[in-house]
């Protein structure tokens, strides 16, 4: 990748998919090339926290809102340490973006961060191929990477697949690290970081939770040296089949019974911990207005998605695992996509959907006080 920026609007750009799909633009951000796997997110805001989503790692993100970067870019809203989509696709950007927090255009940090993008496509019709033919490998070039067509898919055609990735160590932090909690300390959670958002810590910490953020690779005795109260595994990037050693690891922490809780990637997790398989979606849950319902409760809430592998579980039986009985505690009322597990002889639950979502909304947040009474629970 390069990052030549001078221009970059009028540069041209190619965007190609692995089906031989062309799409022609303009440079948007860094000039240069990227490939990674072509998936739309319908959210109308939040997109600070979409591209700075470690879950992200190795996509390439379409906006199917026309315009991107209105509000320009702020130091408050990533969700980690940098940008981690392989590239942005948007049709109509701000040329001048407005917000009191606003500190420089979009264009100018996806530029600062080498992330190549295309802009002046009609996003529309790609959303509209991706849904039929499902998500696939793209490539975006822009400037002197530009070649004929043929070239340019073959390269798309051997680039990486999303299935069978394993991604995690990629984003995750090497070091454990404490997010201490806001007020009065009333719990300790390890949290198994496969991706983490910043947003997800903070959410436990406002209620009490000393956080210790571990690094994938954490063994059984490095989350218990934290002596928790609970346990919490992380959103994340990749594919959930070769998530072989979070898997067992999370076994470790049912056979002791500590309250779990996961979120997106360690809801996929649980599945696999549970005994249930994974299978990769036709083009994934990605925006900020999915309904899902709580079937514990009868309640639809409304909730920020970003996954592209599901937890292949039955949803109208309760399901006999090693760890005591199973059920599909939330379900996506768009699809019937399994969205929520919960072991009902263990204090153990998961969601595939963000409740600590910043951007919104907040329906769900309820889940991390669902957390808070197990860890009560237990101590009672
Ligand atoms: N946000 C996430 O944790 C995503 C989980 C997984 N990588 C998926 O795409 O389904």
């Amino acid at each position: 990748m390069t990052t030549s920026t001078r221009g970059a609007a009028k540069t041209p750009a190619v965007l190609v998919l692995e089906d031989g799909r062309v799409f022609r633009g303009r440079a948007y951000g860094a000039v240069g090339e990227t490939f990674g796997e072509a998936v739309f997110s319908t959210g109308m805001t939040g997109y600070q926290e979409t591209l700075t989503d470690p879950s992200y790692h190795r996509q390439v993100v379409v906006m199917t809102a026309p315009h991107v970067g209105n509000t320009g870019v702020n130091d408050e809203d990533p969700e980690s340490k940098r940008i981690w989509v392989s590239g942005y696709v948007v049709r109509d950007p701000a040329r001048v973006p407005s917000n009191w927090r606003s500190r420089r255009s979009l264009d100018e940090e996806l530029a600062a961060q080498g992330v190549v993008g295309i802009s002046g496509i009609d996003t529309r019709a790609l959303t509209r191929h991706l849904r039929e033919r499902g998500a696939m490998r793209v490539g975006i070039f822009s400037g002197d990477t530009i070649q004929d067509d043929a070239a340019l898919l073959a390269r798309v055609q051997d680039a990486p697949q999303m299935k069978g990735a394993n991604l995690s160590a990629e984003v995750a932090t090497t070091e454990p690290y404490v997010v201490p909690a806001i007020g009065e300390k009333k719990f300790t959670v390890a949290a198994v970081d496969l991706g983490i958002k910043g947003m997800t810590p903070h959410r436990m910490a406002e209620r009490g939770i000393e956080v210790h953020v571990l690094p994938a690779t954490a063994t059984v005795e490095d989350v218990y040296a934290v002596n928790p109260d609970g346990v919490f595994f992380s959103n994340g990037p990749g594919d959930p089949a070769t998530a072989d050693h979070p898997v067992s690891l999370m076994r470790g922490v049912l056979e002791r019974g500590t309250p779990l809780f996961g979120i997106c990637f360690g809801n996929q997790i649980l599945g696999r911990a549970l005994g249930f398989g994974t299978y990769k979606l036709k083009y994934g849950h990605r925006g900020i207005n999915q309904p899902v319902q709580d079937r514990t409760t009868g309640k639809v809430e409304v909730t920020a998605h970003n996954h592209g592998f599901a937890v292949d579980a039955p949803l109208d039986q309760v399901s006999e695992t090693p760890f005591g009985r199973a059920e599909v505690s939330h379900v996506c009322l768009n699809d019937n996509v399994v969205e929520g597990l919960q072991l009902l002889d263990r204090p153990a639950f998961s969601v595939q959907y963000h409740p600590e979502a910043a951007a919104g909304p907040h329906d769900a947040a309820y889940l991390f006080d669902r957390f808070v009474s197990l860890m009560e629970g237990q101590r009672a």
